[in-house]
């Protein structure tokens, strides 16, 4: 399988379980892993024929200006399901992480993975 990888995505967003954090937006760092279709034919050198990236990031950055979540695990969940299915991509594995929530850990939160990982693309 084919991956893009998105790494050290960060963002703003309301996110968290307690009252000041559905108040002040705080910085997450988001990792993406996104399977592509190995329908697709990458060898056509054209952005139409795989998944473009920026689209996706777009999008992220769309959904987390208009959804709060409590948690992370709800957070990575719903950016999970959107680019399965609306970029129908096969698999995805999202990392979520809050920076300095809690004295002396620099970074904590969630990886998920959802779908089917495939077998190596082979053209
Ligand atoms: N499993 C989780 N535990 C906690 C979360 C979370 O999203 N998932 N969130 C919080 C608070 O919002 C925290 O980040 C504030 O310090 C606590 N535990």
């Amino acid at each position: 399988m084919d991956i893009i990888f998105l790494e050290a995505f960060r963002i703003k967003t309301l996110i968290g379980i307690y009252p000041w954090e559905k108040k002040i937006p705080q910085t997450i760092e988001l990792n993406l892993e996104i399977g592509l279709p190995s329908k697709h034919d990458y060898l056509t050198d054209q952005i139409e024929d795989t998944l473009d990236y920026a689209q996706i990031v777009e999008r992220i950055r769309a959904m987390l200006a208009e959804q709060h979540f409590s948690l992370l695990e709800t957070l990575t969940e719903n950016i999970a399901q959107m680019i399965l299915t609306e970029f129908q991509s096969p698999w995805v594995k999202v990392n979520a992480a809050k920076l300095d929530v809690l004295d002396g850990v620099r970074k904590l939160g969630i990886t998920i993975e959802r779908g089917k990982r495939g077998q190596p693309h082979f053209s």
